[in-house]
């Protein structure tokens, strides 16, 4: 990955606007699809071709990771859970696995850092791995600068094959006990916020839980200093290996011209620190959900994305994302299979 920030290009504007006209011709009134018809004008504009073609092969990669600070008091959960979840994801037994069966969205997991060998895991889900956990970024950084890279080549690196085997839409998921802290350091990081703006309840933490998290989070930014005005840096100060891998996958997906959905406070950390990274490529993200996280919701604003679905949700794992799929199918087959009002008018 070029650590120099290097524009992307947008959607094709002149496609964007043969799909502007095609959805103002619709036997619908103009203005009545709402947000769904935006949305199948932005997919024919990602695909470059009106009516755009049905999202047939949508994916998921999940980016699996332990986070230092999960041992000081900021989640509700023990991070012996992210292994267990890895090997759920495997079964098809988890959350997301229910909802990527109903809606036809391929899964893959993929451990980077989760402090857990996986022993008898699929080779698939380990060959990425760069490290056994991440350090608790109020005491140390995240990362080391070769770690960051081989993070970020190895997201590259997957959403490549993912985009050769066939994806029309890609999707981000976390999983790692601890990440909704060092998700809420790179949107403060990236907004230049303090802590007691970004510090949201994870899995649940109590009043004494949130606090101390709070703290968490105001130390690391503390320690990372002015190293926060780098994307790079500040995944090695406050990321961790999955972090900068959803960045790398984000950054690959954008460039290579793939439309991306994200998910909740975690996926859309990754995708404020790529834009960063990569200014504009935003373009190429939507939002599948607004999470409970107020991080997420700062972190949107600044991007200017609308999240399609609000249903209170606050699992991660990709959860929110494939939740939204039925929604921008139905808006492609809007803008696609809609009679013109010039073909049906007496
Ligand atoms: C059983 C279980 C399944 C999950 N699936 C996703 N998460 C979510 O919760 C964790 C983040 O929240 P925090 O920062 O508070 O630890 C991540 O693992 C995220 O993927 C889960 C958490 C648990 C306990
Ligand atoms: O916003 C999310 O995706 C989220 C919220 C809480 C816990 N895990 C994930």
């Amino acid at each position: 990955m070029n650590a120099a920030a290097t524009q992307v290009g947008p959607p094709d504007p002149q496609v964007r606007a043969e799909a502007d006209a095609r959805l103002a011709g619709l036997a619908t009134p103009p203005g009545a699809l709402g947000r769904l018809g935006e949305l199948g004008a932005w997919v024919a504009a990602t695909q470059g071709v009106v009516p755009p073609r049905e999202l047939t092969d949508v994916r998921l990669v999940i980016f699996a990771g332990d986070h230092g600070v999960a041992a000081h008091g900021v989640s509700a959960y023990p991070p012996a859970i992210t292994g267990a979840m890895v090997r759920t994801f495997v079964a098809g037994r988890a959350g997301v696995s229910a909802l990527a069966a109903a809606h036809g969205v391929a899964v893959r997991v993929l451990d980077l850092g989760v402090d857990d060998d996986l022993e008898g895991v699929p080779d698939d889900v380990r060959r990425h791995k760069v490290r056994r956990g991440s350090g608790a970024i109020h005491l140390e950084d995240a990362l080391t600068p070769e770690e960051t890279r081989a993070a970020l080549a190895a997201g590259e690196r997957v959403a490549h094959e993912e985009i050769a085997a066939g994806a029309q839409l890609l999707l981000t998921g976390d999983m790692g006990i601890g990440n909704t802290t060092p998700a809420a350091a790179l949107i403060a990081a990236g907004l230049g916020l303090p802590a007691s703006e970004v510090t949201g309840r994870g899995t649940g933490v109590d009043d004494e839980g949130l606090r101390r998290k709070q703290e968490v989070i105001d130390q690391a930014l503390r320690r990372a200093g002015d190293r926060v005005d780098d994307p790079v840096e500040t995944l090695t100060a406050l990321g961790s290996a999955d972090l900068a891998a959803t960045v790398g996958f984000l950054v690959a997906a954008a460039r290579a011209g793939v439309p991306v959905l994200l998910d909740g406070v975690i996926s859309v950390a990754c995708a404020l620190t790529a834009d960063r990274l990569a200014p504009g490529a935003v373009a190429w993200f939507a939002a599948g959900h607004r999470s409970t996280e107020p991080a997420q919701s700062l972190a949107l604003d600044k991007m200017g994305l609308e999240p399609l679905l609000d249903l209170g949700m606050r699992l991660g794992e990709g959860s929110g994302a494939v939740a939204a799929v039925p929604v921008v199918r139905s808006a492609v087959a809007l803008i696609r299979d809609v009679a013109l009002l010039a073909e049906i008018a007496p």
